[in-house]
């Protein structure tokens, strides 16, 4: 039976990606099958939809026009030559898997096949991923065009020589988790400071959240919106010197530099 899609992987970025595309209407979800090794992972998110759902990988891509492979890095060489014979020779695979270059997957599917290595971001999960995406020669314009469509259903998404994939998990990847770490370390010092936990949460969230909307919505610069906060003899120039004496910059740069070499090397 010819699918549109077919996912493998019904995880936190799988099932965000499939979610975002029917929610936009841009894939029927009669249209659409999920595989996962785990019969209830595949349940849950076709029950949600209202899709098919397997723990067939092999039947899932049968006669699927787009197949996105959304396993661990450490499954994905298993998983992608099981499918290798029974993806349509024209279908268009679509990795999310960091660390797995273009040639790897060329060497696992065929180099003839249509591949687009995509890296998305968790955020995909609220409507507000970052995802970049790098076809192989195989793919026409209009094929990535269509990709990119997908994957801007749930956020924003831009196509990338894959030699900038490593500085893409640096800054949009992997980066909502050291987000995370900055915004806890803001809560504690609320928190230090007398405020109930979960409302710190809520002043640290939408402190980090509204800085970001008004970056992006303004297109200012960074060390604008910073100059506008930081007021003479002010508070917040106290707190900016605090961060330059403990080498903030320093550390997130090496942090996310750190993702990226791991990217590379993985
Ligand atoms: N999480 C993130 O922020 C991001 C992740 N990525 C990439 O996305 C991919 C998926 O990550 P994520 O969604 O976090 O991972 P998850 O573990 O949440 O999801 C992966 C799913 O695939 C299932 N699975 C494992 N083996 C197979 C198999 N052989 N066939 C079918 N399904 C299988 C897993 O089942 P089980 O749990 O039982 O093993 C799990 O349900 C990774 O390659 C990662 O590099 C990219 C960008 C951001
Ligand atoms: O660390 C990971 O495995 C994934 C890749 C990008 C974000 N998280």
């Amino acid at each position: 039976m010819h699918k549109e899609l077919a996912l493998i992987g019904c995880g936190n970025m799988g099932s965000a990606i499939v979610k975002g595309i029917v929610g936009a209407g841009l894939i029927d979800a009669c249209d659409i099958v999920v595989s996962d090794v785990s019969e209830a992972a595949s349940s849950r998110l076709a029950g949600e939809l209202g899709c098919a759902g397997t723990c067939d990988n092999v039947e899932a891509v049968r006669d699927a026009a787009m197949v996105i492979i959304a396993v661990k890095p450490q499954y994905l060489d298993d998983v992608v030559r099981g499918l290798a014979d029974t993806v349509a020779p024209d279908a268009l695979v679509v990795s999310i898997a960091a660390g797995v270059t273009l040639a790897r997957l060329e060497g696992l599917l065929g180099s003839e096949r249509k591949i687009v290595r995509v890296m998305p971001n968790l955020p995909a999960m609220v409507l507000a991923g970052m995802s970049s995406l790098t076809p192989n020669a195989q793919v026409s314009a209009e094929e990535c065009a269509r990709v990119q469509e997908l994957f801007e259903s749930f956020g924003r998404a831009e196509v990338v020589p894959e030699h900038l994939i490593d500085a893409v998990i640096a800054a949009s990847g992997s980066s909502p988790a050291y987000v995370c770490v900055f915004i806890e370390a803001l809560a504690d010092a609320a928190v230090a400071e007398g405020m109930p936990r979960a409302q710190a949460y809520t002043f640290a969230e939408q402190a980090v959240l509204g800085t970001a909307k008004y970056l992006l919505e303004t297109g200012v610069h960074p060390a604008v919106l910073k100059d506008m906060v930081s007021s003479p003899a002010g508070t917040t120039i106290e707190a900016v010197s605090a961060l330059e004496s403990g080498g903030f910059r320093a550390a997130v740069i090496d942090a996310a530099r750190a993702a990226a070499a791991k990217n590379r090397a993985m």
